[in-house]
């Protein structure tokens, strides 16, 4: 089979893999315009392709999920009838009221663009005033809606309030503080992954994308040892400022500290960023029953676990910055990561 592969000419073979990549992503093209697919990234598509499928497995199981926003648009009706959970959506009643949603969204804003040109006219007439200047957000102000892939302060603008999904509360000091934090539903036990240790599951509900757990919960040290205690994060205090979260003592961490590594992209199923000062995870695609929570812990700490994506995670990263300057934001999210006493520079995007 690899002979009569590599006795194909180039030529064939880009002819092949652009076929493959056309079935991949079939279905997908209707929703953005020819022009901006033509220029997309196959990361990009890759990322869209996830949301879309979480959306309709979502649905399939009759839980309640925001469409993403990208869906709003199909160019053409979906053709295939098995794709039903997403045709019914998009064009029968039962999406109004999404669609309303979104629509009142727009709406809004229009009236609100409206207010803006009234009060502006309205201000010439005034008579002068101070104003009181408004500081720029910091970066790590800003959550991410996993649905928009856009950034936003407080509240996305089309799929309302981020869920925090809050630890059971126990007293700092108490032996085995960590696992009595863990919030109903996750579980710690051995990881899925050989010679990780223990890990943590999801034996509750289904966790729909853009769920947040946290904050990591530890001791916040500038020592250099927790660098190596396999269980800090690293947290940004300005330009050049850094301190260590660190969760290896189990009487004053959370059950955080027991998520382990995904190994690759398609096992992760968290993100860490920071928030806040403080270290958060979010779900970036679902979490089924029964499967084990992965975060990446970032490109050092991965090497030092002997695990590489490499391109595959930086064209990752490629697709959060472009969404940044899509958004018209410089740079809006603060990409945690898990320390090593090798790594030296924190990295952000
Ligand atoms: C934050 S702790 C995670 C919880 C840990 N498994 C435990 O039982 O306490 C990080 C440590 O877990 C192990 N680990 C996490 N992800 C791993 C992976 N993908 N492969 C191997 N070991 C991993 C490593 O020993 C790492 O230093």
């Amino acid at each position: 089979m690899a002979c009569s592969q590599w006795g194909r000419s180039h030529g064939e073979r880009s002819q092949g893999s652009e076929r493959r990549a056309e079935d991949t992503f079939k279905g997908l093209a209707i929703y953005f315009p020819k022009e901006q697919w033509a220029e997309m990234g196959e990361w990009e598509k890759i990322r869209y392709k996830n949301m879309k499928e979480n959306y309709e497995f979502m649905t399939q199981l009759g839980l309640p999920t925001p469409k993403p926003t990208f869906m709003y648009h199909a160019r053409q009706p979906p053709k295939t009838t098995d794709e039903s959970s997403e045709s019914d959506e998009e064009w029968t009643p039962k999406s109004i009221d999404i669609e309303k949603k979104a629509l009142s969204g727009k709406t809004k804003n229009r009236k609100r663009d409206q207010e803006k040109e009234v009060s502006t006219y309205s201000l010439r007439k005034r008579e002068r005033k101070t104003y009181m200047e408004i500081n720029e957000p910091n970066d790590d102000d800003y959550l991410f809606c996993e649905y928009c892939l856009l950034f936003f302060i407080d509240e996305c603008s089309v799929h309302g309030s981020p869920v925090f999904i809050k630890d059971t509360a126990v007293e700092i000091g108490l032996e085995e503080r960590a696992t009595l934090t863990l919030p109903p539903g996750l579980r710690i036990g051995p990881s899925g992954i050989p010679k990780a240790g223990f890990g943590v599951w999801n034996e509750g509900e289904i966790l729909p994308p853009g769920i947040h757990f946290g904050p990591y919960e530890g001791k916040i040290t500038e020592e250099e040892e927790a660098a190596n205690s396999g269980y800090s994060w690293l947290i940004t205090r300005g330009q050049n400022c850094y301190v260590y979260i660190d969760g290896k003592d189990e009487t004053n961490s959370n059950w955080m500290r027991y998520v382990n590594c995904a190994r690759n992209e398609e096992e992760q199923n968290l993100v860490a960023f920071q928030y806040h000062g403080k270290i958060y995870y979010r779900a970036c695609k679902i979490i089924l029953i029964h499967s084990e929570l992965l975060v990446w812990y970032g490109e050092e700490y991965g090497k030092e676990l002997g695990i590489k994506w490499g391109s595959r995670w930086k064209s990752r990263k490629g697709i959060i910055i472009m969404h940044c300057f899509k958004s018209c934001l410089t740079l809006k999210s603060v990409i945690a990561s898990f320390v090593c006493l090798r790594q030296h520079s924190p990295r952000y995007i």
